[in-house]
């Protein structure tokens, strides 16, 4: 075991989820200007505000400043947006766009070409917008449209519960009320993100039956949001504190958290970490070994089920995650990932299409093949802090979410070493 760390408050940077749509909610407010204090800056909400850029808002972003302006404006004309990796730029951008008037081409990086679009496509063109996308429902996608009616249709959550965030999010700017109904739909904490956030900025929505969406055609107005600290971020720092002893606390969390994620604590707390929800945030402290010996279904916060699975080979019996297929559509097929690397590392992982189990066991020296997903290189350096025989094949790749990710557990942990400087 390594010696203690002192109590250690962890600088965890704003949620992408709650960065990423407060940024478009302010850019529907149509003239009005927003304030969001303590977004997230990285790759992925950076490419979203120059996305919108592209749709006619302004995003006024000080290098070095904790908050952000955004001046909202209508899409119109001809554009072509690049949405990167970021799942929630290809999948709540469309719809924006789409309550508009002009022809919108998105595009994305490999990674995110890779994942669904098709919900998004069907939902488009039933509302009457012209739809086009790449073989197999696949970015690019290109969506002509004069502005959308309201009225009433069904949309698949079955893969990701972005469809119908970003359906929610453009439904006051359509020209009628809308009813929207899901059968099925994953992460449903991040809908309710959404649902919260969309109040905040003015939306009439109820849901007057599970799955049923009732949106009145109101618009947006202008609102601050001051952004929390990114839940499935501080996942890592918590699950730290249980594998290598010590206490970690991350301000500005709480039970009644918008962000799904916080309750990745209470996991801990099922494998023997001592949770306390205090005041101003919430600490996890380590409490000896880690317990397994249990089956948790993490379908609604399945970003975090990485952290777990990749600590699991230190506790001391097997853990099982179920209800997490949605997962094999993200960055990258999450359950291979985590399967394939802790095989690599010599611990016993079995999978199925949507669970996977971690046997306890000694984890021999590997390099991690990280498949650009940031997840999966923060995941595995938690596990580091213990064993300090794993490598990172691209510790860049946490740029995605949060660039300064390896300094700061560095910070916690000396154990963790810090990127080396990429030359040239
Ligand atoms: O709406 C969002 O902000 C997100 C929804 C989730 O995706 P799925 O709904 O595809 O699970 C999550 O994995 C992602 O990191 C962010
Ligand atoms: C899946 C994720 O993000 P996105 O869907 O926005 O790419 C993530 O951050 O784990």
């Amino acid at each position: 075991m390594t010696a203690r760390p002192r109590a250690f408050r962890a600088r965890i940077p704003g949620s992408e989820s709650l960065t990423n749509r407060a940024l478009l909610l302010s850019a529907a407010g149509e003239g009005a200007t927003s304030e969001l204090s303590y977004p997230l800056v990285s790759e992925d909400t950076i490419a979203f505000a120059e996305a919108l850029t592209r749709l006619g808002a302004r995003v006024q972003r000080p290098a070095g400043s904790a908050l952000w302006r955004v001046t909202g404006g209508r899409p119109r004309g001809a554009a072509r947006v690049w949405c990167a990796d970021a799942g929630t730029a290809a999948r709540f951008l469309p719809f924006f766009a789409a309550t508009g008037t002009g022809d919108f081409t998105f595009e994305g990086s490999a990674q995110l070409t890779a994942r669904p679009v098709a919900p998004l496509a069907e939902a488009l063109r039933r509302l009457g917008a012209r739809v086009s996308t790449a073989e197999g429902g696949r970015l690019p996608l290109r969506v002509r449209s004069a502005g959308l009616d309201g009225g009433d249709l069904d949309i698949d959550g079955s893969l990701s519960s972005q469809f119908l965030s970003g359906l929610l999010m453009a439904a006051p700017l359509l020209r009628g009320p809308l009813t929207v109904r899901v059968r099925e739909v994953v992460s449903r904490p991040y809908a309710d993100m959404t649902l919260a956030l969309m109040r905040h900025f003015g939306a009439e929505v109820a849901e007057p039956s599970p799955g049923e969406f009732a949106v009145r055609p109101t618009g947006y107005r202008a609102a601050g949001l001051r952004v929390e600290p990114d839940a499935s971020t501080a996942s890592y720092f918590f699950a730290a504190a249980a594998v290598v002893g010590g206490s970690v606390t991350v301000g500005g969390l709480s039970r009644d958290s918008l962000q799904g994620d916080v309750r990745f604590v209470d996991v801990l707390a099922r494998a023997g970490a001592r949770v306390e929800y205090g005041a101003t945030g919430i600490t996890v402290s380590g409490n000896g070994p880690l317990r397994g010996g249990f089956t948790v279904d993490m379908g609604e916060i399945s970003d975090t089920f990485m952290t777990l699975a990749a600590i699991a080979p230190l506790a001391d019996a097997p853990v099982t995650v179920t209800g997490i297929g949605h997962a094999r559509l993200k960055e990258s097929d999450r359950i291979e990932a985590v399967s394939r690397n802790l095989r690599a590392c010599g611990v016993r992982a079995e999978t199925g299409a949507d669970w996977i189990t971690v046997h306890p066991g000694p984890v021999t020296p590997a390099s991690i093949a990280c498949h650009r997903d940031h997840r999966i290189a923060m995941a595995f350096a938690v596990l580091n802090l213990r064993t300090g025989n794993l490598t990172l094949d691209d510790p860049a790749c946490v740029a995605k979410t949060f660039p300064g990710f390896h300094e700061e557990l560095h910070r916690f942990s000396p154990r963790h070493p810090l990127p080396v400087p990429v030359r040239g």
